[in-house]
């Protein structure tokens, strides 16, 4: 049984999260956290919707760490690289979702991974993990004749753009493609835009309801490859930090992906 504390508890993701695992043989909801004043202080089965379960929402991880084996934060830069430090600095695991974040961040996170063990990923789907290898081998084998563009489409909630799944899609072409992902990527496109060769287009959409969508296109000449996903459901995205919680909680300190957790050897 792993003692879980769920960041963001009162987000789109931190909801479905806690309610999977309150469904759970294998994890017990020992604490959760929340930014939002409305939701802090209230007991986390009211805020799910059902009976109380005698867990309060507290305002920050420092106040109920020590009860957690593993921390999941699903909220924002900011507040995840606090709790990444608090976690690390208290010897506890942490899987990491949250995306729209810049290099500085990143290399913070990396830091802070010698103390304590991170999955980091901006989707945990296996759909999605999947398709980041099939886009980089499909980048291998058609090489720089065929032109890549990636497309997104999100919830009108959303508050990054392009979504950080899009931003790994692009850098694993480019990977596949043998050139720097930085240096070619272009988003959106308006006004002059004559194409560069390596350019690697990147659109993202916002609206309604759309749990995620990405679509890769590599355009040829008289012919074209698009592959899609399509998530229905947040609960592809819970079941997969589950999954990296149930993994990364026995593990040496260290920074890691989804790959490690599902075994994906990346070629
Ligand atoms: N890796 C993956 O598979 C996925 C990643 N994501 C990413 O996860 C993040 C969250 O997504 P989503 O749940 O849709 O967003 P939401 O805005 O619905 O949820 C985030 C929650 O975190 C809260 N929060 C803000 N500050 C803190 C804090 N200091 N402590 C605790 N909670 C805090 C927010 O409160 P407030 O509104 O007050 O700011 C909000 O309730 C986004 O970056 C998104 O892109 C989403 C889906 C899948
Ligand atoms: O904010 C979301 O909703 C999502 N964010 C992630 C991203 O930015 O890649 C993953 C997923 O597509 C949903």
């Amino acid at each position: 049984m792993v003692n879980l504390i769920v960041c963001g508890i009162c987000g789109k993701m931190g909801r479905r999260i806690a309610t999977l695992v309150l469904q759970s043989g294998k994890f017990k909801l020992v604490g959760a956290t929340e930014g939002l004043p409305d939701c802090i202080g209230k007991d986390v089965g009211v805020v799910l919707g059902g009976a109380p379960i005698n867990i309060k929402v507290s305002e920050k991880l420092s106040d109920c760490i020590n009860e957690g084996d593993c921390v999941i934060d699903f909220t924002n830069c900011k507040s995840t690289l606090e709790n990444v430090r608090c976690a690390c600095e208290n010897k506890k695991s942490i899987v990491v979702g949250t995306t729209g974040c810049d290099n500085d961040f990143v290399e913070q996170i990396k830091k802070l991974s010698v103390m304590c063990p991170i999955v980091m990923t901006p989707n945990m789907s296996l759909g999605v993990n999947i398709l980041f290898e099939i886009v980089k081998e499909t980048a291998r084998y058609l090489g720089s004749d065929f032109d890549v563009e990636i497309i997104e489409m999100h919830h009108r909630a959303k508050k990054d753009a392009p979504s950080g799944t899009a931003l790994k899609l692009g850098q694993k072409a480019a990977e596949g493609l043998g050139i720097n992902f930085e240096q070619n990527a272009k988003f959106s496109r308006f006004g002059e835009a004559l194409r560069a060769k390596n350019e690697i287009g990147i659109m993202a959409l916002r609206g309604g309801d759309v749990v995620g969508e990405h679509t890769v296109i590599f355009a040829g000449d008289a012919e074209r490859i698009e592959i899609t996903h399509k998530a229905s459901s947040r609960d592809v995205f819970a079941k997969g930090a589950l999954k990296a919680a149930l993994w990364v909680v026995d593990k040496l300190p260290g920074f890691y992906d989804m790959n490690d957790v599902l075994g994906i050897k990346s070629k």
